[in-house]
């Protein structure tokens, strides 16, 4: 299977490639980043990209992608509803074309979200924290939004009302960020790589759900396990749990 990755010089970019270059079923043929064209990407044969760009791009990518006939495993958070909707479109006319967009490729991060949205109906109070090293862009992390949008979901299923909080009074942003009515916050740290606790509480008791990335290679398995996938997969795929008979 012939990869390209795109995003290749950055941090999750140079580990995909050194993870790709270590498999022997996988072949590293085109490494794109800033500036570069993405023809590159078809004149080099590839069969699947593997895009971690950053969140300004990602689309753009993803869509000339789809143009060339080249599967995609994205990486890149930033997406949002009508951005996911394009694409959906777009594959409509991309016939047998795959496309994944995972915010986070880690397998116990994707279980954490598993687990955080099956416990989620048995708690009258759930909050996301999610701390990350201060060179990300963007905030709240995909995997918290991704992790807000599972557990409100379950919540509405079985009927939950809103969290209860008697705020009235704060400073701008005290509470954090509201995805879909669960409360999210950032945390940036110099030292941290990616991290995630879910707090859900009742009456007398506290469970917590912690998920750590204490290096990159961490999200490799599950970057290298949607590569082999994705070809058998056409259409959109939002989430790896879906990948791993989860979802
Ligand atoms: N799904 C997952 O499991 C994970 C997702 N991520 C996400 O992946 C993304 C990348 O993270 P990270 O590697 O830390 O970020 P980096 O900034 O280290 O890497 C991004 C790379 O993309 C390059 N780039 C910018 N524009 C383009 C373009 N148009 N075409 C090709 N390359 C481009 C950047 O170049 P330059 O620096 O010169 O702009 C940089 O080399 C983020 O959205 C992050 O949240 C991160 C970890 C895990
Ligand atoms: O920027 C990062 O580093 C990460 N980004 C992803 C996200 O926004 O969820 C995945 C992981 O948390 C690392």
């Amino acid at each position: 299977m012939r990869v390209a990755v795109l995003g290749a010089a950055g941090r999750m970019g140079s580990t995909v490639c050194q993870a790709v270059d270590a498999a022997a079923d996988l072949e590293l043929v085109a490494r794109v980043d800033v500036g570069d064209d993405l023809a590159v990407v078809g004149e080099a044969g590839a069969d699947v990209a593997v895009d971690f760009t950053v969140p300004s791009v990602t689309e753009a990518n993803v869509h000339t992608l789809l143009d060339l006939g080249v599967h995609a495993v994205v990486g890149t958070t930033g997406w949002d509803d009508e951005a996911l909707l394009r694409v959906r479109r777009h594959l409509d006319r991309a016939d047998g074309i795959g496309v994944l967009v995972a915010p986070n490729f880690a397998l116990g991060a994707v279980l954490a979200m598993a687990f955080a949205a099956r416990a989620a109906r048995w708690f009258e109070s759930v909050e996301v924290v999610e701390l990350h090293h201060p060179d990300k862009v963007d905030a709240p992390s995909g995997t918290a939004r991704h992790t807000a949008e599972g557990i409100a979901r379950a919540r509405r299923a079985a009927g939950l009302g809103p969290v209860p909080d008697a705020t009235t009074q704060q400073l701008d942003g005290a509470r954090g960020a509201v995805v879909d009515g669960i409360h999210v916050h950032a945390v940036r740290l110099r030292g941290l790589v990616a991290h995630e606790a879910i707090l859900l509480g009742n009456p007398g008791e506290q469970l917590t759900i912690r998920h750590d990335s204490f290096d990159r290679t961490s999200f490799m398995p599950g970057v290298l396990h949607a590569v082999r996938s994705i070809g058998a997969r056409p259409g959109l795929t939002v989430g790896l749990e879906h990948l791993l008979d989860l979802g």
